[in-house]
């Protein structure tokens, strides 16, 4: 049984008793805001992270999902991704593409990854002229407070150090304001040269979802989430405060199991 929804400063918190469990709350809740998206807007943006997330989303391929989610109307991309060929065993697309992607019926078209012949300077500026154009026509929204595009979700994994996408703790990329994505050639988790939403656009989505699984990440979902004081300033997972967003975490308990006020039974 989940507990139910905490409700914070930080945003609400949904802690499960299994991955599966947590598995299933995570794809209803795409499922929701995809249905709610193509309603209003009539497409449904949706930028994926790599790592354990992939594998939690997988269930999108098998029923019900497969039938009743309105694949033709999703447009994807990455909130990062690591400039590796896109058929290398690090590629966050091709983690994407076996777990998910090749298994419903996506339009291709509508999959817009980074140019894997590219530098990761080249690679970035290049998606951020692609998403540029995905503005003017509407597929991707924009934001009413900055000029920045609204997703309609992003979902973003953590590291044990509290990174999400590429934006690595008391890393200068985190003071990146003006570009919408970034690129960093020193990584400090391999492969070194990423590329990275930055951290206006995370925080001009429409829906933000952090998903953080294992006991090894406790420690930094306390440090992102309860009241730690100023210390804390610049931990990327802190710095995801979406605007007029929502923000959800998705835990299950053992991530969740240094949370300062959360019941967490055995
Ligand atoms: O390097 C990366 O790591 C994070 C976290 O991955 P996880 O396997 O610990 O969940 C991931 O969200 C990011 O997309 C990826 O490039």
């Amino acid at each position: 049984m989940a507990l139910p929804g905490v409700h914070t400063d930080r945003g609400e918190l949904r802690v499960h008793e299994s991955l599966e469990e947590l598995s299933t709350d995570l794809v209803d809740y795409i499922a929701e805001l995809s249905e709610a998206s193509v309603k209003e807007r009539g497409v449904f943006a949706i930028a994926l992270s790599g790592g354990s997330l992939i594998g939690l989303i997988g269930k999108l391929c098998e029923a019900p999902y497969i039938k009743t989610v309105d694949w033709a109307k999703w447009y994807i991309f990455w909130a990062d991704e690591r400039v590796v060929a896109k058929n290398h065993a690090d590629s966050n697309y091709k983690l994407a593409k076996d777990g998910l992607l090749s298994k419903v019926p996506i339009v291709p078209s509508h999959v817009h990854s980074i140019n894997d012949s590219l530098s990761a300077e080249e690679a970035a500026d290049e998606y951020g002229f692609v998403i540029r154009q995905l503005v003017k026509t509407r597929m991707v929204s924009v934001s009413d407070i900055s000029d920045c595009p609204k997703f309609d979700l992003i979902l973003l994994g953590m590291g044990s150090d509290g990174h999400v996408a590429s934006l690595f703790p008391d890393h200068t990329v985190l003071e990146e304001k003006e570009e919408w994505i970034t690129f960093i050639t020193d990584s400090p988790k391999p492969p070194p040269e990423r590329i990275t939403f930055t951290l206006p656009v995370i925080n001009s989505a429409s829906n933000v979802a952090v998903v953080v699984t294992g006991e090894s990440k406790a420690e930094a979902v306390h440090l992102a989430i309860d009241d730690v004081g100023a210390d804390f300033p610049s931990l990327p997972s802190r710095m995801v405060q979406p605007t007029k967003g929502k923000l959800v975490w998705f835990l299950d308990k053992p991530a969740a199991s240094k949370l300062k006020g959360l019941e967490l039974s055995e």
